[in-house]
C-alpha cells in the first residue's frame, strides 16, 4: 500500500543519516518536524517534509493525521519472548516478599520455565510466542530481539531458536535471535558450571551455528549463575563464530563482569541495576552499549539503572523491555518509556532516543529502523490526537496508539 500521511502535528526522530549512537547531552535533542507529511512507497519511507512543501501525488492514498504524532516504532533489543506457559504461580510468592533468588531456590525461576519448555512442542511454542509478538506489535514494537535460554539442552535451545527464526520468517518486522544457553545451571550438572559451559560451547554452539539460528550470544553473568571465567569463555566462543555478545550483567551484584565485557567491547551490557563508578569508567573506555530494563526493576522491586549517571558521563543509553515470564511479564515498550521518565528521571526526549535509534544500534538494525530516514522501513506509530509527544510517557495508564504500520502495512485491526 503506497500512502502519504499529511497534516502530521509532529513527526519525531527525523534523522537524515545517523551513524553513531546518541549519547550524553545529545540525548536531550529529539529532532522533529512540525506540521509534516510522510510518504511511504512499497513499505519504505521514501520522503517527508513540511506541509508547505507538500504536492499531491496520484496513486497514493492520503491519510490525514491532524492533531496526531507520528514516530518510528519502538525497537526492543532485549526480550525472552519465546517461552512456554507462564510463571504466574510465582506471582503470589513475590507479593508475599520472596526474592528472585528465594523463588529460584524453591524450584521456581528459569528452571521452572525450562521444565515447561521441555514439555512443550515446537508447534505449541510457536503459537504461544506468535500471540505475544502480535500483542507487542500492536503496542508499537517494530523490531525485536529474541533470546533462547529456557532450553538448557542442545535440542531445547534449538527448539526455541527455531521458533524465533520462524517468527522472523513469517513476520515483516526485523527480528534478531540470541543464543543465551548459559542462563541457569541445569540440576543435572550438580553445581558444575564449568562443565555446563563446556556443553554450551562445544556441543550447543556449533549446532546452532550450523543451522544459522543465532545472530548474537549472551550469558547471565551473576553470582550463583555464571562467573567471570564462564563469561570470558562464552564471549571468546562467540568471537570464533563472529557472533557479537549481549550480556546480562550487574543485575544484582557488581563483581567484575561489566569490566570484562567492556574490555571485550561486547555489543551491549544489559540490566545494570547495580553500577559502580569503576563500572562507569570501564564503559567510558569501551564501545559497549548500556541497556536498561526498567520494567524488570518495577516487577522485581530492584533498583533502576542509574540513567542520569550514564548520561552525565557522556555515555549512551538504550531502553528495552526484558519481556520474560519471570522478571518482566510485559513487552509493553510504552510502559518502559514511561518508567524511564518517572523512575529513572530521563526526559521524554532522552527516553524516546533510547527506545528507538539507540536500541536499533543495540541489535544492529540501525540501517533498517529506529528513525524517520529515507530508505528505512515504514515501521511507524500513529498516535490518536494528543497534545504533545511528552503526553505518551506522562499518560502512562492509557494506550494512545491509534495505528501501527510494519513495512507500510497497518497492524491494529480495530473490531
Ligand atoms: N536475569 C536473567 N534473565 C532474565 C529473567 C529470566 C527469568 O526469570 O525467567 C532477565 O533478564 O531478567
Ligand atoms: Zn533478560
Amino acid at each position: 500500500m503506497n500512502f502519504i500521511l499529511i497534516n502530521i502535528k509532529e513527526l519525531l526522530q527525523v534523522r537524515e543519516n545517523q551513524t553513531q549512537v546518541v549519547k550524553g547531552k545529545e540525548l536531550q535533542h529529539l529532532p522533529t518536524l512540525k506540521n509534516a507529511w510522510l510518504k511511504v512507497e512499497d513499505g519504505i519511507i521514501s520522503d517527508y517534509g513540511a506541509m508547505d512543501t507538500f504536492e499531491n501525488h496520484a496513486n497514493f492514498k492520503i491519510i490525514d493525521c491532524t492533531g496526531k504524532i507520528v514516530l518510528p516504532t519502538w525497537v526492543d533489543s532485549h526480550t525472552h519472548l519465546v517461552y512456554a506457559g507462564n510463571r504466574e504461580s510465582e506471582f503470589v510468592d513475590r507479593i508475599k516478599g520472596l526474592t528472585y533468588a528465594e523463588i529460584a531456590a524453591k524450584g521456581g525461576g528459569i528452571i521452572n520455565s525450562a521444565e515447561k519448555l521441555q514439555q512443550t512442542s515446537e508447534a505449541d511454542l510457536y503459537q504461544q510466542s506468535k500471540i505475544r509478538l502480535q500483542e507487542v506489535i500492536a503496542m508499537g514494537t517494530g523490531a525485536i530481539e529474541i533470546k533462547s535460554g529456557y532450553g538448557l539442552t542442545a535440542e531445547a535451545e534449538m527448539k526455541m531458536l527455531r521458533v524465533a527464526k520462524r517468527l522472523q520468517k513469517e513476520f515483516d518486522l526485523p527480528i534478531k535471535t540470541t543464543f543465551l544457553g548459559a542462563h541457569a545451571l541445569p540440576k543435572s550438572f550438580n553445581g558444575n558450571t564449568s562443565a555446563y559451559i563446556d556443553e554450551v560451547i562445544d556441543e550447543m554452539l556449533p549446532k546452532i551455528v550450523e543451522e544459522d539460528l543465532a545472530d548474537f550470544i549472551d550469558i547471565f553473568c551473576e553470582k550463583n549463575y555464571f562467573e567471570i571465567e564462564d563469561t570470558q569463555r562464552k564471549i571468546d566462543a562467540g568471537k570464533k563464530y563472529n557472533l557479537p555478545a549481549k550480556v546480562h550483567v550487574n543485575q544484582f551484584t557488581s563483581f567484575g563482569g561489566l569490566q570484562l565485557c567492556a574490555e571485550n567491547n561486547v555489543l551491549s551490557v544489559d540490566h545494570l541495576e547495580v553500577l559502580t563508578e569503576e563500572d562507569i569508567q570501564h564503559l567510558k573506555a569501551s564501545s559497549t552499549l548500556p541497556v536498561a530494563l526498567p520494567s524488570c526493576s518495577f516487577y522485581l522491586e530492584i533498583p533502576y539503572t542509574p540513567a542520569r549517571k550514564l548520561i552525565e558521563n557522556n555515555l549512551p543509553i538504550v531502553l528495552a523491555s526484558d519481556y520474560n515470564p519471570g522478571s518482566t511479564p510485559s513487552g509493553n515498550m510504552n510502559f518502559v518509556v514511561s518508567l524511564a521518565c518517572i523512575k529513572m528521571k530521563m526526559t521524554p526526549e532522552e527516553a524516546i532516543n533510547a527506545a528507538t535509534i539507540n536500541a536499533a544500534f543495540a541489535m544492529q538494525v540501525e540501517n533498517k529502523v529506529g528513525s524517520i530516514t529515507k530508505g528505512k522501513l515504514a515501521n511507524l506509530i500513529i498516535t490518536e490526537p494528543i497534545h504533545s509527544y511528552a503526553f505518551l510517557p506522562y499518560s502512562f495508564g492509557c494506550n494512545h496508539i491509534e495505528e501501527v504500520y510494519i513495512k507500510g502495512q497497518p497492524q491494529i485491526h480495530k473490531a
